[in-house]
């Protein structure tokens, strides 16, 4: 007797080998209407997407799970899959359930993976971050070189640069990609680095880093005998390239979108900075992981999406290229000095669509109607802004791009005449090409126009002829047209004579249905029309597609320009709301800002009404290279450091800067510490962060960098904190040699400044009234006299008991250094409940505080309340 054999059926057989290739992706197998789900991928889905999990026959005996989402709907089901670390293989039928019977009975129908999906591959308006660029990379090791190429698959934008390892994590921060690729055998060592920083990890064999493969499949790409035409690629670059395109063969499936030629990107033409410097100094994300609180966030005027994705890539990316920046300088000043031309083009740019995603659809197979009318609107204004520059005097970056906005005539007509104003999203639905352009469609179209008026015509006529006034002619997918009547007028129907004239076709609960001849011959009329219609429109789109994907180059070059110029002015208009200064880049190793202010703290307290921005001038020269700031707590003292490293990144990514002047020498690596941050994620005690980052600083910071230092060593016992504080300071001086602000509550350092040339102390000022303190946030050149901690804490709400026995523990304290002996100090000292509370300091009572004692609010008419106010203020102006 032989075990009864477990049956697989042909379907599920079909299933487990097209899943047997993506074992790492969930496979949405399409069936009819769904995409379903089995096994454990059922399971993982319907928990991440909260949606049912039911069952589907069995499988070696057991019950398999399943579930599904609407085919229509798939987009937002796949947005989240993606945004929860999955990847989803998109399995298409490749026949219709009528061919696949052709070939026999029991024939399963043809199916396969048509995509691949992963975080670093989308390309769909709703999976993506319309003002942030989605960048795939690739990374790989040969010998002591790597190469790190990177593409933007939704723009075409394809990067490459040559790196050591230490320089992958800065490079990741700066780029935040979605997801990067690593050939397998250095997969294990590296993913971590990436996963560190939230990048998505895949990995992918030797084969498509090869070097020689990677070579002719980029030639083979873009249809060049050599790279040459591109620059000259070390090996480590072309395997990246190469294992870039790899992976977006296999996940497209050989569908590959439009890209631009690889640019080669060469170390220290950008400003480095690591991640840690730009999560602390919040360039692109603030603390809490948002745009807005973020310098980026503060500064974006821009208008359009193309726009805002070039101004993040130039906040990450400052240039060290002084000509460059001063080109990009020339231009915000344009905008600056020509408010006719800032206006009227902005006001274009406002009616600018994302050209540029539109265009990698369509290249993809992927776009609908809608593309096709984001190019024909954009290339639109382009041309009215193109035609308006090149009546004016512009320089060369504008000028460059005005041009590049010119010569799309022939396709913007193209598409006006084809196009209706605003098509539908999907080209299968038709109904997008515009009546006129094509007579054939139009024929058809009026030929399907017509039959559903005869359809209406017959309704009525039936309705006479058989006096059931509610006879209606309905259409349903399975029957097409039908004639409906109500179950009580079935005997009528059914009975003769009007049996003879009407067929039954169904009866349901509470309607019976029947077709007659005509009403047959006119439904196929209405189909053949209605079919030849789509078929037209579909072949017209084609067509437009066609003629834009011929002028591809030029139109991403016109995207590429709008971007520059919506940049331009989107910080010409920052600068005019904000009163911003041009500022002077040069190859010194000055930092001179007159009256600097921070862009983000200086909106923060306009916001909140409070009181506005006191501006601070810092002076790093030559022979001044290093600041030492003190003050007491909540004075301004990281405010200040932070401000002046963001005016440096304002002034080399060519932008202005808050400030009345300032001079940059060219900063070519940035670091920002702050002492003791948390960061439990990555299991390192708080010291230990503070430490290790100090350290990559004092081991890399070359001349031209500038360094910012908040309260180094405070991680740890005073004396430790003080001894690292101080060796780090001299090392910056004497080794490094870099531009430094250091801020720090450890006084004693202040003494270092005899001893150190190129050092000298600074001081956040502060007032003291009553026992109180003001903070007066002005930074001028000195040494604060003291902490004022314990006011501080005051202001803080700790308990007035608290406050006046950390006045006596402290008294004593500096009593004890004055004598040199502390401790004896601290062992004299009563104990907390013997401390007598010493009377409350009873502040003086002021003149509102007088006047008000005398108001009794219930006793006011609201004018009297309102002159009783105007009397305050007037006596607090005096
Ligand atoms: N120049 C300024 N003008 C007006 N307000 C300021 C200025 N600088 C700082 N502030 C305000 O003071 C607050 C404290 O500033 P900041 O955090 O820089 O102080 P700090 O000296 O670094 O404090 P701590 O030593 O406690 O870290 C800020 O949140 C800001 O609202």
């Amino acid at each position: 007797m032989s075990a009864a054999k477990p049956t697989v059926t042909p379907m599920m057989a079909q299933y487990l080998e097209i899943k047997g290739n993506y074992p790492e992706a969930l496979l949405f197998y399409r069936m009819g209407d769904f995409y379903e789900m089995f096994f454990d991928d059922a399971v993982a889905a319907s928990e991440a997407l909260d949606i049912a999990l039911t069952k589907r026959g069995k499988h070696d005996g057991e019950d398999i799970a399943m579930c599904g989402v609407p085919h229509h709907a798939a987009e937002n089901y796949l947005l989240t899959l993606i945004r929860k670390g999955f990847r989803v293989a998109v399995c298409e039928q490749l026949e219709s359930p009528e061919e696949a019977k052709k070939r026999g009975y029991k024939s399963v129908v043809r199916r396969d993976v048509v995509r691949l999906v992963t975080p670093g591959t989308l390309t769909e308006d709703s999976l993506l971050e319309a003002r942030r660029n989605n960048f795939l990379a690739a990374y790989i090791e040969i010998r002591d070189v790597a190469g790190l190429a990177w593409l933007d698959m939704s723009t075409g934008d394809f990067r490459v640069m040559e790196l050591s390892r230490v320089r992958l994590g800065p490079e990741l921060a700066r780029l935040s990609p979605s997801e990067i690729v690593f050939a397998d055998a250095q997969f294990n060592e590296l993913a971590p680095l990436a996963e560190e920083q939230g990048v998505a990890v895949s990995e992918l064999g030797k084969a498509s880093f090869d070097s020689e493969g990677a070579q002719k499949r980029l030639c083979t790409f873009f249809e060049v005998e050599t790279l040459d035409a591109f620059g000259q690629f070390s090996r480590a670059e072309v395997s990246a390239l190469g294992a870039v395109l790899d992976y977006l063969e296999i996940t497209q499936k050989g569908k590959l979108p439009l890209l631009a030629a690889p640019v080669r990107e060469v170390a220290g033409r950008v400003m480095q900075i690591d991640a840690a410097t730009r999560r602390n100094l919040e360039l692109t994300r603030s603390m809490q992981g948002a745009r807005a609180g973020s310098l980026l966030g503060a500064i974006d005027r821009t208008l359009t999406a193309q726009g805002a994705r070039l101004l993040e890539r130039r906040v990450s990316s400052p240039s060290c290229d002084v000509a460059e920046i001063s080109a990009r300088l020339d231009a915000v000043s344009v905008g600056l000095a020509d408010t006719g031309f800032l206006a009227d083009t902005r006001d274009s740019l406002r009616h600018v669509p994302d050209m540029e995603r539109a265009l990698s659809r369509l290249g993809l197979e992927r776009g609908g109607p809608r593309d096709l009318a984001s190019i024909r609107n954009g290339l639109g204004k382009a041309g009215d802004i193109g035609s308006n520059m090149a009546k004016l005097e512009l320089p060369t970056l504008l000028r460059e791009a005005g041009q590049k906005l010119l010569g799309h005539d022939a396709l913007v007509d193209l598409l006006d005449a084809a196009l209706v104003a605003e098509p539908p999203l999907f080209a299968r639905d038709g109904g997008f090409v515009a009546a006129g352009y094509d007579e054939e469609l139009d024929a058809s179209r009026a030929l399907r126009d017509e039959g559903r008026g005869v359809i209406a015509k017959m309704q009525a006529d039936y309705a006479a002829d058989t006096g059931i006034a509610a006879l209606k002619i309905k259409h349903n997918n399975v029957l097409g047209y039908f004639i409906e009547v109500t179950a009580t007028h079935a005997e009528k129907m059914l009975g003769a004579p009007l049996n003879e004239r009407f067929k039954h076709r169904q009866t349901t609960a509470n309607q019976v249905r029947f077709t007659t001849p005509e009403l047959n011959e006119m439904e196929t009329r209405i189909l053949n029309a209605g079919g030849r219609a789509t078929e037209i429109e579909l072949r017209i789109f084609g067509e437009l597609r066609g003629a834009i994907l011929a002028e591809q180059e030029a139109v991403f070059a016109a995207t590429g320009a709008l971007a520059e110029i919506d940049l331009a002015l989107g910080l010409a208009s920052i600068a005019r709301e904000e009163d911003w200064a041009r500022p002077s880049v040069d190859m010194s190793h000055a930092l001179e800002i007159s009256q600097g202010r921070h862009p983000v703290v200086e909106q923060a307290l306009r916001r909140q009404g409070s009181t506005s921005f006191v501006p601070n001038d810092c002076v790093l020269a030559e022979d001044d290279q290093l600041w030492l700031l003190t003050g007491p707590n909540m004075a301004g003292k990281s405010t200040f450091l932070r401000q002046n490293a963001l005016i440096a990144v304002l002034a080399q990514m060519g932008s202005y800067v808050p400030a009345v002047a300032a001079r940059v020498g060219i900063v070519s690596q940035l670091f920002s510490r702050v002492g003791a941050s948390d960061d439990l994620a990555r299991g390192r005690s708080t010291f230990m962060v503070e430490m290790v980052e100090t350290a990559a600083i004092l081991n890399q910071a070359d001349e031209r960098a500038l360094v910012i230092l908040d309260e180094i060593g405070r991680g740890t016992a005073t004396y430790d904190g003080l001894s690292i504080a101080w060796a780090t300071l001299e090392h910056l001086h004497e080794s490094n040699h870099c531009r430094a602000l250091f801020a720090t509550h450890y006084h004693e350092m202040t003494q270092l400044s005899d001893k150190l040339e190129r050092c000298s102390n600074a001081t956040v000022m502060v007032k003291e009234w009553e026992g109180d303190i003001i903070f007066l946030h002005e930074v001028r050149k000195g040494v604060a006299d003291r902490s004022y901690g314990v006011q501080v804490a005051k202001l803080a709400g700790l308990p007035e008991s608290v406050i006046a026995r950390a006045r006596v523990v402290l008294d004593a304290l500096e009593k004890g250094e004055r004598e040199g002996s502390a401790k004896a100090v601290i062992d004299d000292l009563p104990l907390f409940s013997a401390t007598p509370a010493p009377a409350p300091v009873k502040a003086k009572e002021s003149e509102v505080e007088g006047a008000l004692a005398d108001v009794f609010p219930d006793e006011l008419t609201p004018r009297e309340a309102l002159a009783v106010l105007y009397e305050l203020k007037a006596k607090m102006a005096k």
